[in-house]
């Protein structure tokens, strides 16, 4: 599967910033009129999901998606239940909070009416997650004088999971081989599962049913240090780029082989075939090169297939540790792309030997922000009475 194309990118006042990653950035409608808004802001990225009214159906509102993909992401939603709203995805940089700010306030009269917080004085509040809904607080009352309502990132996470696999038909799919298979998971064998989100660092969280859950391991080898290794050794500027040169690059001129150890030759006695990765970037060691030297698409490459593997390796370890079959791969250091979620998937195979299996989710990175879903489309439809017999499902 190749990347999506970026349509999408063009769209809402947050474009320049934006995210790059064409399958998840929707641009921003002028109708039907927007409400109810929440915010994820991570280590990279700044998530916002929000809730426009009107009818899910319409042509118009098909358009509220300028990139085919992310037109049919929210359909996968809106299939469920929410015939009179519909969810909107947006994200900025979080080196770039002020453009986030910036959409917010153009947005703000739009976004009126819905955030008032029960039991609160504050007037406007919105849900937010992520560690910036600490460090960004007083700068969301200065600015846009809005009230971060502080929630968990993990609660939020397992809470966005369990929603989308609970609600949403075509939400996981495995991927080898290029070939995508979406798994439709019953409702009740759906626990224990892992859920790994791989967002700036790595969470691996063991959950055991709604609410239920532990974090139970992590890592700090994860997007954050794919982006921040990748802009060092190659001089890209953006995870677009980053990712495109990977497409061009072949990891075995910077990767160290068994068969570069074994002159070529197996080492079959602990199974390892000559092709397999010895040591990962271990080619620069005996190779008189400076980095110059070195083509900045095998760098990406091999850095891509580091990270990926030895996240699918660790999340494997943790799934057995804990007896687990089923592990869902979430954060936006996927971005729906091949070559990650291949590596993470033969990762997964290879070491349980065939026993676990890696899932992707299509809304992989607004796990968090999409814990408040339900919220946001109760409050929307609350305006909606011929809607409300719909509303079950979410619960
Ligand atoms: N446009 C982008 N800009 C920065 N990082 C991106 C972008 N697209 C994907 N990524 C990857 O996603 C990671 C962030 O994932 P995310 O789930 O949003 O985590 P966080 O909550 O820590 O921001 C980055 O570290 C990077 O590897
Ligand atoms: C601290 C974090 C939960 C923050 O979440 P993020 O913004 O990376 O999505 C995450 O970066 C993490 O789990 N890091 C790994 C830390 C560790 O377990 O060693």
């Amino acid at each position: 599967m190749s990347k999506p194309e970026g349509k999408g990118r063009e769209g809402g006042r947050g474009g320049n910033s934006r995210m790059d990653c064409g399958s998840q950035t929707g641009s921003i409608p002028d109708s039907p009129r927007s409400s109810h808004l929440a915010i994820d802001i991570g280590g990279s990225l700044i998530k916002l999901v929000y809730c426009s009214r009107g009818s899910g159906e319409s042509a118009a509102d098909e358009n509220c998606c300028s990139s085919t993909e992310s037109a049919k992401i929210s359909n996968g939603i809106n299939f469920h239940s929410l015939r009179g709203g519909r969810l909107h995805f947006q994200t900025f940089e979080t080196s770039k909070v002020a453009d986030c700010i910036e959409f917010i306030r153009s947005k703000k009269t739009d976004f009126g009416g819905g955030w008032h917080l029960e039991g609160s004085k504050e007037k406007n509040v919105i849900k937010a997650t992520g560690g910036g809904a600490y460090k960004f607080a007083d700068l969301f009352k200065e600015q846009l004088d809005i009230v971060l309502d502080k929630q968990d990132e993990m609660d939020c996470l397992v809470a966005g999971a369990n929603f989308l696999l609970k609600a949403v038909h075509h939400e996981a799919f495995t991927y080898r081989d290029g070939v995508k298979d979406f798994v439709q998971i019953n409702d009740k064998d759906l626990f224990p599962y892992l859920l790994v989100n791989i967002g700036s660092g790595v969470s691996m969280i063991k959950v055991d049913g709604i609410g239920k859950f532990e974090r139970v391991s992590g890592t700090s080898v994860g997007g954050g240090t794919f982006l921040g290794l990748g802009k060092l050794l190659t001089q890209c500027k953006s995870f677009d780029e980053l990712l495109e040169l990977s497409h061009k690059g072949n990891n075995r001129v910077v990767d160290m082989l068994v068969g570069d150890i074994y002159g070529g030759n197996d080492y079959n006695k602990i199974g390892l075939a000559s092709t397999n990765i010895a040591s990962s970037f271990g080619k620069a060691i005996s190779e008189d090169k400076e980095l110059h030297e070195y083509q900045p698409e095998d760098i990406s490459r091999s850095l891509l297939r580091m990270i990926s593997n030895n996240i699918g390796q660790i999340s494997y370890l943790n799934a057995l540790r804990y007896g687990l079959k089923r592990i869902f791969f979430g954060g936006f250091f996927i971005c729906g792309h091949a070559y990650t979620m291949d590596t993470i998937s033969v990762a997964v195979h290879y070491w349980s030997k065939g026993e676990a299996e890696a899932l992707f989710l299509r809304h992989e990175g607004f796990l968090g922000a999409l814990a408040f879903a339900w919220v946001l489309w109760l409050v929307a439809l609350a305006s909606t009475p011929k809607y409300r017999p719909h509303m079950s499902i979410l619960i």
